[in-house]
């Protein structure tokens, strides 16, 4: 595997993050809070005063723990400031015309309203600072899928334009398509999501699909034309080594087909103490690092976790996510080829 550098800033996020659980406990415990902790200041000082906390068998005392972070880091996703959609109205023109029942109507209406609850921009300050930040400074506006998942998402932001163009809002449908163009221009490919530890692996390839939908409702051909060298350069990578198979069919004959597969091989940050825990049951170091490469890969497929990637369904060290040829991976690779 082929693994993507990890940042000093990841490195020192997933040491808190481990200490955090030693001090909290489990129970309610999300790996993820940690990594996405906004620095106040910068990361040598913050650092060095972790270093310095004071600790009991090598574990520090919780309250402790709690007011450094509460001194020393923002609040996970305060980097992320919600704003209100420009093109969005409360009851777009010709808005779904076939839906008549007024309580349907009502119902869709509100689902319609939740565009201003998920709709957000990053905060200035990590443009300023982004080394301060595991979140990504994306250009434009964005529609994030909520909860514990504060930033954007690949493939979560194909069914969020499904429904913004269903809400005629089709300048934000673009500016998400825009964001997405960013990552390719910077990575050559679009990140599981816009953070930091992201950049190891992608998500399903539904960018095209968003172009073409987006194209389909509006007629906007000046921004396919815009797309068009970015969306190329993306098929470029997942048709390079890391995505690429050559197999051969009971006829001798060769084909070319893809796999998720990411390039990591060490516990995904945002999950890094479960992935830990997971792979204690596992005797060697050799073993430890494939099957990190596996939950990654998986996380990849967007289907994590579901078994059809396991060897064994009630076994998650049995990922096998590598060895299969998904088929919904590989229609949507050649919907991009020859569409
Ligand atoms: O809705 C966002 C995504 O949520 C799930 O996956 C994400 O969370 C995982 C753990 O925090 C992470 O490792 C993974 O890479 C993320 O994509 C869901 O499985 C995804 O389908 C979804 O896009």
């Amino acid at each position: 595997v082929r693994s993507t550098p990890i940042t000093p800033l990841i490195a020192f996020l997933q040491s808190l993050q481990s200490a955090a659980l030693a001090s909290l406990g489990s129970s309610g415990f999300d790996p993820k809070v940690y990594v996405d902790l906004p620095l106040k200041r910068d990361l040598a000082s913050t650092q060095a005063a972790f270093d310095a906390l004071p600790r009991v068998d090598g574990v520090v005392p919780a309250a402790t723990l709690q007011r450094y972070v509460d001194e020393y880091f923002g609040v996970a996703g305060s980097d992320l400031l919600v704003a209100q959609p420009a093109d969005f109205v409360a009851e777009p023109e010709g808005f779904l015309p076939k839906v008549e029942r007024p309580e349907v109507r009502a119902w869709a209406l509100q689902v319609h309203a939740l565009w201003k609850n998920l709709s957000r921009r990053v905060a200035d300050e990590v443009r300023e600072q982004p080394e301060r930040h595991t979140l990504l400074p994306l250009p434009g506006p964005v529609v994030v899928p909520g909860s514990r998942f504060r930033e954007v998402y690949y493939w979560d932001s194909y069914w969020s334009i499904r429904g913004l163009l269903v809400s005629k809002m089709y300048e934000t449908a673009k500016e998400i398509v825009r964001n997405l163009l960013s990552l390719v221009e910077t990575y050559g490919f679009v990140l599981n999501g816009a953070r930091a530890y992201y950049t190891n692996r992608s998500q399903p390839p539904l960018l095209s699909a968003m172009v073409f939908d987006i194209y389909e409702r509006t007629g906007d051909m000046e921004f396919v034309k815009q797309a068009v060298p970015l969306l190329l350069k993306e098929h470029k990578f997942w048709n390079s080594e890391v995505h690429k198979v050559t197999v051969q069919d009971a006829q001798g004959h060769k084909h070319s087909l893809n796999r998720y597969n990411a390039m990591w091989d060490r516990p995904r940050p945002e999950s890094g103490t479960i992935d830990e825990e997971s792979a204690a049951r596992l005797s060697s170091a050799a073993q430890r690092r494939n099957f990190y490469h596996q939950v990654a890969s998986t996380a990849e497929s967007g289907w994590d976790f579901s078994s059809r990637w396991m060897r064994n369904s009630s076994d998650l060290t049995t990922l096998a996510t590598t060895s299969i040829i998904p088929v919904d991976l590989n229609a949507f690779i050649y919907k991009v080829s020859y569409g």
